[in-house]
């Protein structure tokens, strides 16, 4: 695997590889990583090329009192589990690269970014959709790999995508989860042990809702039976609602995605499924 730190370097590998799947994350890797840079192959398979991923802790993306400080951070972990999984070619600006100094651009997405994590993080989304417009520029992808996990995020992904013009393809991809139905993401590393035998409690709630709807009753008796369950269980919930799968807007009707943010001790938890 080719590790490339400056813009240069990347440009002259990708130049070399051909076309690029890229797969874009902060790092701390997961499976739920490592099952789209097994999906970045599979698409590498059927046009030719290589696989790309980069590891970019973005400041951009995090408010004032969030916690960027505190993101987990293993580079060393991390280019294993990517060789381990099939990439060529492993991106790793520093935030001077992304970032010159005097820089004065950025993309705002309306739409989809509207409401939910677009109201619990503001500016959030004009910092992922500003980063991952420079790793589509700068690597020249192809096609990119986003998790569904971040429904949100991969809603605003293809509608800035979409609006831009821009030259690839976005792929969605399933959600990993633990055993008991957790979601994998790098922040449940600060559950204690009993935050985290707690956290399965949202997937479980996710899915009792989409049961209840998928029987026929209505969403706003469904959705508020789910909150003061999880209420009652000790989450802080942000949202849990019924959304139109691609604008977010809120809806009583299925099919739909239910959505979910909620805190447990100093982590904040999201996960979504498909609902009817
Ligand atoms: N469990 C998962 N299954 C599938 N994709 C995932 C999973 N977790 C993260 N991803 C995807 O990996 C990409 C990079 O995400 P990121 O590096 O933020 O990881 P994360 O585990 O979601 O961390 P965070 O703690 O920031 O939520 C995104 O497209 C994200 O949706
Ligand atoms: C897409 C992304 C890598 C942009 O920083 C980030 O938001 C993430 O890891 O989901
Ligand atoms: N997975 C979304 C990145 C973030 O929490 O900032």
């Amino acid at each position: 695997m080719r590790i490339a730190r400056d813009l240069s370097s990347l440009r002259a590998e990708a130049a070399r590889l051909g076309p690029i799947a890229l797969v874009p994350t902060m790092g701390a890797l997961h499976e739920g990583h490592l099952s789209l840079i097994r999906a970045a192959r599979r698409e590498v398979a059927a046009m030719g090329g290589a696989v790309a991923a980069s590891i970019f802790v973005n400041p951009l993306q995090f408010g004032p009192n969030e916690d960027l400080s505190r993101y987990p951070r293993d580079e060393a972990g991390d280019l294993a589990a990517l060789e381990g999984a099939g990439c060529d070619l492993a991106w790793l600006p520093s935030v001077e690269a992304m970032y010159p100094p005097g820089r004065a651009t950025a993309i705002e997405v309306g739409g989809p970014s509207e409401g939910w994590e677009g109201t619990a993080r503001p500016g959030h989304f004009r910092g992922v959709a500003t980063v991952c417009a420079k790793l589509f520029l700068q690597t020249g992808a192809r096609v990119a790999m986003f998790g569904e996990k971040d429904w949100q995020q991969l809603q605003v992904i293809r509608r800035m995508v979409a609006d831009l013009d821009l030259p690839l393809r976005i792929v969605g991809c399933p959600t990993v989860r633990e055993a008991d139905g957790l979601a994998m993401s790098s922040r449940n590393r600060f559950l204690s042990p009993a935050e985290r035998h707690q956290a399965a409690r949202l997937f479980a709630a996710l899915t009792e809702t989409a049961t209840a709807l998928g029987a026929g009753q209505p969403a706003a008796a469904a959705l508020a039976a789910a909150r003061a369950r999880l209420a009652a269980e000790g989450f802080g919930l942000d949202y849990l609602a019924l959304v139109e799968p691609e604008s977010l807007r809120e809806t009583d009707s299925l099919p739909g995605r239910l959505i979910a943010a909620a805190r447990l001790g100093s982590v904040r938890l999201l996960d979504n499924i498909a609902a009817g």
